[in-house]
């Protein structure tokens, strides 16, 4: 907590949208008495992040200084081998292509990303990093609120190697699919999520906290736990509304190959019902969008919205 708390900004600010809000109705008294029961929570809450945050940053520099990776060409973009037809396609910035479909007129795209040999490379370091946490005492972060098992990649040494995916790969085909989507994409969330039988063998139906999202089947063998879509919906509809009959489809993971969707797309992962499978997901953010989103009418529901499109349908 802050020795002097006069010159404490963020607490002044807080305190004024507060008092903004405040019943003209209500005495001084009642007022103070609830301004300081405000307060004390506030400061209680902010303490509280502040931890997390030296925490966090004190976890992900015993990792930069402790871990050696098994293979550090992994962690460099400019050494991933993409697919050729797919780095064709982008320099020509059109649409026009087999290579990357759309599922019906879904709005999701699929399209092969990585050969099968890098994958399972790149699975075999996500094991070594976990092993070296498991051997070093050191805790492994969740990589969701919904996903247990998995890693978060930003934490060990994908942070750049994620952005670059994220500009050259995720951009260019939002600003071909998603025309909604203001650019640029500028933060990323990047982890692997698993799913094996004696682990999560599912995940329940959500939209991603992204603008857009990048799936890559990584391996390893598997079967069923396909992806389930159920409508894209903005956020008042997000939990309001039942998936329409044309709405609803399943996409079947390759390994190697990905698929691409609105974050606002609803999905759920079916159960596996053998071996072990893992994904690498990648929630790309902009911050223009998400500011849009939030200046906009909270009751609008904007037009790339599943209700949106069909209440225009029926005027
Ligand atoms: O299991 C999958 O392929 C999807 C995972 C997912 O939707 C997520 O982590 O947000
Ligand atoms: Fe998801």
């Amino acid at each position: 907590m802050s020795n002097d708390n006069e010159h404490d900004e963020e607490e002044q600010s807080f305190l004024q949208y507060v008092t903004s809000h405040l019943s003209m109705h209500w005495s001084d008294e009642q007022r103070d008495t609830y301004l300081q029961d405000v307060l004390l929570n506030w400061r209680k809450h902010r303490e509280h992040s502040r931890e997390e945050a030296r925490l966090m940053e004190k976890y992900l520099n015993t990792i930069k200084d402790n871990f050696r990776s098994q293979s550090p060409e992994l962690y460099d973009f400019n050494q991933w081998p993409i697919d050729e037809k797919l780095l064709a396609i982008l320099k020509q910035d059109s649409l026009d292509s087999d290579t990357v479909k759309q599922i019906r007129t879904t709005g999701v795209y699929t399209f092969p990303l990585l050969p099968t040999a890098f994958c399972q490379r790149l699975v075999n370091e996500l094991a070594y990093f976990e092993q070296w946490c498991v051997d070093n005492g050191l805790k492994l972060y969740r990589p969701n609120s919904m996903n247990k098992y998995g890693v978060i990649l930003d934490h060990f040494g994908f942070e750049k190697c994620l952005t670059d995916l994220m500009t050259n790969i995720v951009q260019p085909l939002t600003q071909l699919f998603y025309k909604h989507i203001t650019l640029p994409l500028d933060s990323h969330h990047g982890f692997a999520v698993e799913y094996a039988m004696n682990k999560d063998r599912k995940l329940d139906f959500h939209v991603d906290d992204s603008a857009v999202t990048l799936n890559v089947c990584l391996g390893e063998e598997f079967t069923d736990g396909e992806l389930y879509f159920g409508g894209v919906r903005c956020s008042s509809h997000v939990s309001t509304s039942a998936p329409k009959k044309e709405e609803e489809f399943f996409f079947e993971h390759q390994i190697g190959t990905a698929c691409l969707h609105l974050g606002n797309h609803r999905h759920r992962a079916l159960p596996i019902t053998s071996g072990r499978r893992l994904n690498l997901i990648l929630w790309c953010r902009s911050s223009s969008f998400d500011n849009e989103k939030d200046n906009d009418d909270h009751d609008e529901c904007p037009a790339w919205c599943g209700i949106h499109l069909k209440e225009a349908e029926n005027n």
